[in-house]
């Protein structure tokens, strides 16, 4: 399989060619990010997805949000399957995807680990059963490099929690400059930036005598490469349409 990576030169980037390079059923054919003068890379790099020349078969993107509409129309042109791994889309262009894989096979997920994936069942059957009694919050913590806040995953968990709920929750982040009490159907989302930190995520169910605490920690961004190289595998051949890691899992 023919892979191109978008964002090549960054930190999932990078992870990405040391792990592919060990590989021989897959293989980096290019890549884009923006400094092309880096010289890091055994494979070509381009400032831009237009002036890739090679053939590819699969796109996966860690790079920027700000990337979205080239990306897609790069896959649809070329006839590429994407693999969006990139956080803080907005809802307008989260719509912008699940219409582009009308014309091709999308998969965007905010955390390409299997933990990760597994939390997402977990918190939704806890909130379920604790709701009427405690209290939900979610604190994700990361590297002071990173750009979005809350995390896209701390958003899909947010969003699995309240989908459980029928979507009677509010979302509180950081709760700065707030003068009342927390409300019932309040759900509190909180961004820790510091050091060096891969990735963690923790749902705290408060509750009146007694605290329950679903904790994933990410080790090491290898993590996050090998979801997105699984999921490259998943969807190199697949039919047009919108996929997520849930879909990789299930297979
Ligand atoms: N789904 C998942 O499991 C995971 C998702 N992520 C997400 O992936 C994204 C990247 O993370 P990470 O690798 O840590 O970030 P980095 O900043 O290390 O890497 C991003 C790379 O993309 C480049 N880039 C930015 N804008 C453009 C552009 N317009 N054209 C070409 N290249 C561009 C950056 O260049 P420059 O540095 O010069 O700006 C950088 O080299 C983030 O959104 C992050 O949240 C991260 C880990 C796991
Ligand atoms: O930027 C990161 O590093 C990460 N971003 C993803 C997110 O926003 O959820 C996933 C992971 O936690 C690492």
């Amino acid at each position: 399989m023919r892979v191109l990576l978008h964002g090549c030169n960054g930190r999932m980037g990078q992870t990405l060619t040391k792990i592919i390079s060990t590989l021989n059923d897959i293989e980096v054919v290019c890549g884009v990010d923006k400094d092309t003068t880096k010289f890091i890379n055994s494979y070509p790099v381009y400032s831009k997805l237009d002036e890739v020349k090679e053939e590819v078969d699969v796109l996966i993107d860690f790079s920027n949000h700000t990337c979205l509409d080239s990306i897609l129309e790069y896959g649809k042109r070329n006839k590429v399957a994407l693999v969006i791994c990139t956080t803080g889309f907005s809802e307008e262009e989260k719509n912008k995807m699940y219409d582009a894989s009308k014309f091709i096979p999308i998969l965007n997920s905010a955390n390409m680990s299997l933990g990760v994936n597994l939390v997402l069942s977990l918190v939704s059957q806890a909130a379920k059963v604790l709701y009427e009694n405690f209290d939900i919050e979610i604190i994700e913590k990361h590297h002071n490099q990173k750009l979005d806040s809350p995390s896209g995953t701390a958003l899909m968990i947010a969003d699995a929690i309240n989908k459980s709920l029928e979507n009677v929750l509010n979302y509180s982040y950081g709760r700065h400059s707030k003068t009342q009490k927390r409300e019932k159907n309040e759900l509190g989302i909180h961004a820790v930036r510091g050091g060096n930190i891969v990735g963690e995520h923790e749902v705290l169910f408060a509750g009146p005598f007694e605290n329950i605490e679903i904790k994933h920690s990410a080790l090491s961004r290898d993590v996050f490469a090998y979801g997105a190289i699984k999921a490259a595998r998943y969807l190199f051949g697949k039919e047009n349409g919108f996929y997520t890691m849930q879909d990789v899992i299930n297979s």
